[in-house]
């Protein structure tokens, strides 16, 4: 994992989450120890917030390995958290050093040009349901949408390693990854998770709980000059 800063109130919130799981383990360790309580009831709730710790470090981890090559990271972000709350299926490739001209346009059959900037409204039209190119994934270079509605090769991984059957478009993802250094993000149409792929892994993310917590560190920020 790249090194990174984290920013003062997400490691806030991640400490906040790790304390939450140590008091809940300390519980079942009671109620192993005789005392009265529902250890099933503690275990579940470990899991979740375990589950919201891995989508918060997850964000933040895809967050700085994108950082390097994409800018307009804030325009990807409300794109993916929009298309997760309409239920709108994305597949959005980020270029890193592996050049993937093998998926794009002329060099492939599938796969259609488009050479624009990115921006949260574009990618949400291209992923709008009956749109053309909505089929496929985005491929993203050097803070342009090159090319749209491209292949990506499979992955033969048919779980996650939860044991969730996975389908298509995340194997797609997962199938690009273990090719390439490309990172590869994925909306899930049929429960809107948002997830990202890299070097063969699939790992679920929280947006909004990050979009969130960076609003109110800007706000926190603009209240601290003024
Ligand atoms: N090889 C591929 N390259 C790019 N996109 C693909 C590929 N295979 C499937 N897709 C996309 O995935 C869609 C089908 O997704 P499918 O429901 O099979 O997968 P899934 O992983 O269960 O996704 P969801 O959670 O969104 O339903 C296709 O309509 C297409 O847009």
């Amino acid at each position: 994992m790249e090194q990174c800063q984290l920013q003062t109130n997400i490691r806030e919130d991640l400490r906040k989450k790790l304390e939450e799981i140590r008091q809940r383990v300390e519980e079942v360790m009671k109620i192993m120890n005789g005392q009265q309580g529902c250890m099933l009831c503690e275990i579940k709730s470990i899991r979740e917030s375990a589950g919201k710790l891995e989508g918060l470090i997850s964000y933040y981890h895809f967050q700085s390995s994108l950082m390097p090559y994409v800018e307009e990271l804030d325009e990807i972000a409300k794109a993916v958290a929009a298309l997760s709350e309409k239920g709108h299926g994305a597949l959005i490739v980020v270029e890193k050093n592996d050049l993937l001209d093998s998926l794009i346009g002329t060099c492939s059959m599938t796969g259609i040009l488009i050479g624009a900037k990115i921006s949260a409204p574009l990618l949400q039209s291209i992923f709008y349901p009956g749109n053309p190119l909505h089929d496929g994934a985005v491929i993203i270079r050097k803070g342009q949408i090159v090319a749209a509605g491209c292949v990506l090769p499979l992955s033969a991984q048919k779980y996650t390693s939860e044991r969730h059957k996975i389908g298509t478009r995340h194997r797609a993802a997962l199938g690009l990854s273990e090719r390439t250094d490309a990172l590869v993000i994925v909306v899930s149409e049929e429960t809107g998770q948002i997830s990202f792929a890299k070097d063969g892994v699939l790992h679920p993310i929280d947006v909004q709980l990050c979009t969130k917590l960076q609003q109110s560190e800007v706000n926190h920020a603009d209240s601290e000059q003024s």
